[in-house]
Order: C-alpha cells, then structure tokens, then sequence
C-alpha cells in the first residue's frame, strides 16, 4: 500500500460543515449532526429479506429472481456494491440513486467488472471515512478504469452487535465482521471481554453467514437495518469507539459519449502524476488553485517512491486506446467547481505543464448532506 499524506483543508464530514438537514431524498433521511446525536437510535424497515434458497449466486451473492438483489421495476437502474445485501454499500447505493435495484458483488472490482459487462450501470466504492481516512485500494480501482465518478454520498455509519435470536451476551465466543468495523469498534468490544474477532468480507455477510451456519457463540457487527433484514437481535448498539463515524462513498458511472450536464454545485476529482520534488509540485498546485479561488475539498499526497516496497500507483491513460501506466508520485485533489468553468480549464492547463500526468476523474455535484442509516 503506498505511503498517503492527507492535509485536511476542508473536512466535508466534520460535524460543523457536513449536514444540512435538508431532506431531498426519501431514503433515507439527511439529518443535521446535532439532531442526530441528539436523537436515540431508529431503525428503518427495508423491504422483503433475501434469502439464499433457491436462488441463484453471481459474484458470490445471492441474486433474486436471477438478476438483481433488490425489488425494483425492471427499468430501475442498477448499482453494483461490494458485500451481501444489507451492507452499508447497499445502502449508500439507495441513498444516491433511490429506487435503484442493487447487484452485490463478492469484491468491490467485481462491482466494477459488473458494470464494464453491462450487468450494472453503476458501481459504488467506499473512498473515505472519518476514523481511517482514504481507502487507497478502492483508489487504486478507480484509477486502474475507465469509469468516471458520477456522484458523491456520505453516511453516518452506525455500528451495532448482532446475535442470533435469544443469544445472551455472556454466551458469545468471537465477533465476526467487516475489518474495518472491527477495528471502529475495538475499545467497545473489549468492554464487553469480545477478544476473539475474526474478519469476513463486508458487515452483511458476516450476518449472513451468521444466519446460514445458526452460529449461536457468535455475533456480528453490522446496522440495524441488517438486523431487520436477518432477523437478528441487536445485543449493543452505536458500538464505535468514535461516535461521529461517517464513510464517503462514489458512485461510479461508464463515461458517457454526450457531454454531461453541468451539476449544481459542481465538484471536480482529479488525479495529478509528477517527477520528484513534493512539496515543490504542492505549492505549485496549491497556487494553480488558489490565485483562481478555486478552494479544495480533499488533497492527499501519495509518494510511494519514499520506501522501495511501495508499488508504484497504476493509473489507466484513458487517451488514445488507454493502457496502464505507473506513477510513484501522485496527487488526489478534489475541488469545487466543474470542468466547464474557465477559471478550471486555466488551472488545469496549469497544472498540466509542469506535472507527468493529470486526469480528471469526474465532475458531479457536491452533497454536503450525512445521511443517518442507522
Ligand atoms: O461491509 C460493509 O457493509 C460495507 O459496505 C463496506 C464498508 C467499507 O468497506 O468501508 C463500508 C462502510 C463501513 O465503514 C464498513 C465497511
């Protein structure tokens, strides 16, 4: 993994600048950070629970009625994620594209493969969260196709035990979940004398398998809304060890032959490679940005020529007919403002004269919004 460097010039997720409380979706409510933390626990019911007989797998995971997971009408477009229904990618899916049906895929380049076979029109990659900063490999992903980001959404996420029905917590051995809520949720799990904590590949399967092995010494973390779709019990809730816990997710969308509509509120994603001299290319970039007002919402530096065991960062050249090229020293950045803005062109333009490689990888609107799941 290569080495990462975040400045925080602007954290969307803080509690300060993130939520608005404007509700424009259905499912599931954005809620300002005050009224959330405030507010006990809900749970949502979701619609019907999916179970595994009978029904055909693809990428691992059970497909209802032979295609996607989710009941949706047939038009409905479909988004692909990583994990068993009832992950928390499922659910940023539905958040961004409501009424979607979901495909779930068995590893997040699964999702992607699924939308390059035209078996989802989107594909959702967690990027970001506020306990572990960038997930660099779902960077790495992105980077290494010719997908561009089409939207952004952020969710609170919100950790709960999980037991088999009538499962009392003195009898349970080990804990089994996603590493990453595994690791959100350590000083609680100690607390409660869990020290036998096994990973598995997302929140849901581990409560899917919970389910299918009726495994009665162990529990799972994951969201409520899985409980409900299982039919577990939830033992303990709001388990992580940082009560504002949110994960950015991208949707990730084929690049479309017309030009895009202009977003309101745009935002644009570029990946900027260069030569040596970090700081040097920093500043630069820094002021291609600044002298134009353009501020930035995220910059992470990855130099992975720091250490020899990095792996340098494949990034697929999508010009021409597109092949993999490796950098050693790159740059995320994220910045408001679209692609058509003339103050952007010039800063592009800029930037491009005195960096390797640069690619924007995607212009879409900004959604200040934390959606609360639960
Ligand atoms: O396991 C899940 O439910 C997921 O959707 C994946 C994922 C992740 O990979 O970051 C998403 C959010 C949570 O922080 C934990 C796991």
């Amino acid at each position: 993994m290569p080495f990462a460097t975040s400045l925080k010039l602007h954290n969307p997720f803080s509690p300060t600048s993130a939520a608005t409380g404007r509700r424009d979706l259905d499912f599931p409510a954005a809620v300002s950070p005050a009224r959330r933390l405030r507010n006990p626990p809900r749970t949502v019911a979701m619609a019907t629970v999916p179970t595994n007989d009978g029904a055909p797998w693809i990428n691992g995971h059970p497909h209802i009625n032979g295609h996607a997971h989710s009941y949706a009408p047939a038009l409905a477009p479909h988004v692909a994620f990583q994990g068993a229904p009832g992950a928390y990618s499922e659910f940023a899916a539905k958040t961004a594209v409501p009424g979607c049906a979901t495909v779930p895929c068995r590893t997040f380049s699964d999702a992607i493969a699924a939308v390059q076979a035209g078996q989802a029109d989107r594909a959702i990659l967690p990027v970001e969260s506020t306990m572990e900063g960038t997930a660099l490999r779902n960077y790495d992903l992105l980077l290494r196709h010719d997908l561009v980001i089409s939207q952004e959404v952020n969710l609170f996420v919100h950790y709960c035990l999980l037991a088999m029905p009538g499962v009392r917590p003195a009898e349970l051995r080990r804990v089994i979940s996603h590493p990453m809520a595994l690791a959100h949720c350590g000083r609680a799990l100690a607390q409660l004398g869990l020290h036998r904590r096994e990973p598995v590949e997302d929140t849901a399967g581990a409560v899917e398998m919970l389910r299918s092995h009726r495994l009665l010494d162990t529990a799972a973390i994951a969201s409520p809304r899985a409980a409900l779709l299982y039919g577990l019990d939830v033992l303990a809730d709001g388990l992580q060890d940082e009560s504002w816990n949110v994960t950015r997710f991208l949707l990730l969308s084929p690049k479309s032959s017309t030009p895009p509509l202009l977003p309101p509120n745009p935002k644009t994603s570029m990946v900027i490679a260069h030569r040596g001299g970090s700081m040097v290319v920093l500043l630069k970039v820094l002021s291609a940005f600044s002298r134009r007002n353009i501020n930035l919402t995220k910059l992470e530096i990855i130099n992975s020529s720091a250490s020899e065991n990095k792996a340098p960062v494949m990034i697929l050249d999508i010009r021409g007919k597109g092949s993999l090229r490796a950098f050693p020293q790159i740059l995320y950045v994220d910045f408001e403002g679209s692609t058509e803005d003339p103050r952007v062109k010039e800063a592009i333009d800029e930037i491009s004269q005195f960096s390797v490689f640069v690619r924007i990888l995607g212009c879409y609107a900004a959604n200040p919004n934390v959606y609360d799941l639960q």
